[in-house]
């Protein structure tokens, strides 16, 4: 049987008085890829937040069969977010010193790196296809690159699950597709279970094995082969009317 990473059973939240989450129950289980869709301001980020534990929310979780609050093991959650790639051009920083600080998580800020660092970073940074980028500055590279950088970092500290935060803005078209042939690799080749929120309706599906839809309530949870079933008229009706039917 699979290993639950993951529970959620009846989260309600609120900003004030503004109900964000309504009653929402997932699972991610181990070796899943979840795409976490909604619209813009359907509550994907507060969800997040809710696993995280940045945010108190009325109802259970347990994170690795953990209740969150007695859960511990942080650094077995990777997590890049949204806004981890808005570097300007002047960023101080190679690509090596951002993906070795991700070992802070690991080591504790006042530890000696280990003597493998090195290696790791070499190894995370391989991992996402960056690995001539080494010395090359943070702020010198593309958006998806950097978003890529990212991960690396998350990646050195060997997380068992992955949280990305729209990981594809920022990312042009053409790239988009090998952004997430290289997620496709890291899910299935080095078996890390991940949870991306995305708001694009046009996510490359073959890559992802579950669906959630968010829109205050879950409104679909399954396997990507069922959510394809759906009409397409019905997810647009979800997304409201701000997106066309193609
Ligand atoms: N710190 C906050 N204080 C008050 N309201 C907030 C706060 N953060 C978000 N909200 C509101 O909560 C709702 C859900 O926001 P959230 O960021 O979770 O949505 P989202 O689905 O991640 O949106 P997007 O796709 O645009 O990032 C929105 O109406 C937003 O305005």
């Amino acid at each position: 049987m699979k290993k639950p990473f993951v529970e959620l059973e009846n989260i309600s939240f609120k900003y004030g008085s503004n109900l964000v989450l309504n009653n929402v129950s997932l699972k991610v289980e181990e070796g899943d890829f979840l795409a976490l869709i909604g619209p813009n301001g359907s509550g994907k980020s507060t969800l997040l937040k809710i696993i995280l534990g940045l945010l108190k929310a009325k109802g259970e979780i347990k994170l690795f069969d953990e209740p969150i609050s007695s859960f511990q093991h942080w650094e077995w959650v990777g997590y890049v977010s949204q806004k981890s790639n808005a570097f300007n051009t002047a960023f101080p920083a190679t690509v090596k010193e951002v993906v070795q600080s991700g070992l802070t998580k690991k080591v504790g800020l006042f530890k000696r790196m280990p003597k493998d660092a090195k290696k790791r970073v070499y190894d995370a940074l391989a991992a996402v296809g960056m690995e001539q980028f080494l010395h090359r500055n943070i702020g010198e590279l593309s958006g998806g690159q950097q978003q890529r950088v990212f991960i690396a970092r998350a990646l050195i500290a060997e997380p068992k699950l992955l949280v990305l935060d729209e990981p594809t803005v920022g990312v042009d078209i053409k790239n988009v597709q090998s952004f997430y042939d290289m997620l496709e690799e890291l899910n299935k080749k080095h078996h890390l279970t991940i949870i991306l929120v995305t708001h694009d309706i046009e996510t490359p599906s073959h890559q992802i094995s579950h669906v959630a839809f968010l829109n205050q309530r879950i409104l679909f949870y399954g396997e990507m082969e069922k959510y394809n079933q759906l009409p397409k008229e019905q997810i647009y009706e979800w997304y409201g009317h701000s997106v066309r039917a193609v």
